[in-house]
C-alpha cells in the first residue's frame, strides 16, 4: 500500500515504516486486559456517579481511520459500586476496536448493565471522525455525539435529567 501511495520503503528511514504502521495499528486494536472490580455498596449510596472526559481513541470501520474524543459514563449504583477506573478501562475496551460510534456507546452501556445490574446507565460520546474532518467532506471541527441510557435513566424523567445536567456541567 505505501510503495503504491509513492513511499521508497527502500530508504533508510522508511524501509520499516510498514512494519511500524502494522505494529502501531495492532496497538491501537489491542485493549490492555482488565477485570471489572466491584465492591457490596456498603454505605447505601443511590446517588448518580458519574464520571466526565474519559479520552478514548477508536478506529471508523470506514476508513480504518482514528476517531478521538471523550466519554462521560454514569451508573446508578445497585447492591455493587465499581471500582472508579473501571469505567475508563471498559471505554477502552470497547474503543480498540474497528468501530462505528453508535455500537461502540451501546456496547459500553450493555456492558455495564450486565455486569453491575445498576439502577441504570447512561453513556455519551462525543468524537471527531478524522474520516469526515481530515478528508472526504472536510467539516473540520465537527463534533458526533451519541448516547445510550439503561434502566432508570431511561424510564424516570427526573433521574435522566439530572444524568445530562451533570454529563453536561463543567467543560
Ligand atoms: N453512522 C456512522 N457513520 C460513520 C461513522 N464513521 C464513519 N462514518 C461514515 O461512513 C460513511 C461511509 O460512506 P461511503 O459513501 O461508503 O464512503 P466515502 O465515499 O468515503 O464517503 P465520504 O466520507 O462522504 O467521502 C461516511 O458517511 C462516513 O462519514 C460512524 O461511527 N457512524
Ligand atoms: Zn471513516
Amino acid at each position: 500500500m505505501l510503495s503504491s501511495l509513492g513511499m521508497d520503503i527502500a530508504g533508510e528511514t522508511t524501509q520499516r515504516t510498514p512494519e511500524r504502521m502494522a505494529a502501531a495499528y495492532r496497538e491501537l486494536l489491542q485493549p490492555r486486559e482488565f477485570n471489572l472490580t466491584t465492591f457490596p455498596n456498603e454505605e447505601g449510596y443511590d446517588g448518580l456517579l458519574i464520571q466526565k472526559d474519559i479520552a478514548f481513541v477508536s478506529l471508523c470501520e470506514h476508513h480504518g481511520l482514528p476517531f478521538t474524543g471523550r466519554a462521560t459514563v454514569g451508573y446508578l449504583p445497585g447492591e455493587r459500586i465499581v471500582g472508579l477506573s473501571k469505567l475508563a478501562r471498559v471505554v477502552e475496551q470497547f474503543s480498540r476496536r474497528f468501530q462505528v460510534q453508535e455500537r461502540l456507546t451501546k456496547q459500553i452501556a450493555t456492558y455495564l448493565e450486565q455486569h453491575l445490574t445498576p439502577g441504570g446507565v447512561g453513556v455519551v460520546m462525543q468524537a471527531e471522525h478524522m474520516c469526515m474532518t481530515l478528508r472526504g467532506v472536510q467539516a473540520a471541527g465537527t463534533t458526533t455525539v451519541t448516547s445510550s441510557l439503561r434502566g432508570l435513566l431511561l424510564k424516570d424523567d427526573r433521574t435522566r435529567t439530572e444524568f445530562f445536567n451533570l454529563a453536561g456541567a463543567g467543560r
